[in-house]
């Protein structure tokens, strides 16, 4: 495998994948290269649902295999959310800087020791043949700021601080966040998979 198809629409998601996929010497397609594609709704209640859902679309209508990512930000003092909504918490779909306000205010009077909170990667491979699709997760714990800062990443990074570090995931360098992000976790989980799998992804 030389090139892997991302469904994803989302700029942030695809600079990362561009950049983990170099490593392994494979090219990076998502659906910005391919904008005639359909918007898949995510109907889902689950990230591997949804995940599901963006990865079989996409395989059966480019005739290629797909990699899907759904992901979003679980908070343990708001029961979980903004979870599978986190690209419309704030209503509007994918208005960082709204769902960016509206977590900071829910959090406002949240004390420190009670602010844990894990970014989720859900990945599912899927195919245009009849092989079962593949799903792989990745976790990235940590806690949310009282202020944003940074402005690497994109989505909630400036609000979360991984375990580990002072500093939030936008302040980090992106080859930082790309080796402990629960992107990079899920991905190392498939290289593994995929290994298993024909042609593997070397
Ligand atoms: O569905 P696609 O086209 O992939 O793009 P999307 O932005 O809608 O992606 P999701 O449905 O998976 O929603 C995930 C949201 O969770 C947030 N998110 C996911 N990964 C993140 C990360 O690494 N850093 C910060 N926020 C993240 C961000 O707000 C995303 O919009
Ligand atoms: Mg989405």
């Amino acid at each position: 495998m030389n090139e892997v198809i991302i469904a994803t629409k989302n700029s942030g998601k695809a600079k990362e994948f561009i950049q983990m996929f170099e490593s392994y010497g494979i090219t990076v397609k998502t659906l910005i290269d391919y904008p005639e594609l359909p918007d898949v709704e995510e109907t889902g209640e689950t990230f591997a649902e949804n995940a599901l859902l963006k990865a079989e679309s996409a395989a059966r209508l480019t005739g290629r295999p797909a990699i899907a990512d759904d992901s979003g930000l679980v908070i343990d003092a708001l029961d979980g959310r903004p979870g599978v909504y986190s690209a419309r918490y704030a209503g509007i779909d994918k208005d960082d800087k709204a769902n960016n306000r509206k977590v900071l205010k829910e959090m406002a009077e949240v004390v420190d020791d009670q602010r844990s909170a894990r970014f989720k990667c859900v990945l599912a491979v899927s195919f245009p043949d009849d092989r079962e699709s593949i799903i792989v997760e990745g976790d990235c714990e940590g806690r949310i700021a009282y202020e944003e800062s940074g402005t690497n990443g994109f989505g909630y990074d400036p609000l979360f601080i991984p375990e580990g570090f002072d500093q939030t995931m936008a302040q980090l360098e992106p080859n930082m966040k790309n080796e402990i992000s629960h992107r990079a976790k899920a991905l190392r989980k498939l290289q593994v998979s995929l290994t298993e799998l024909d042609g593997g992804m070397k």
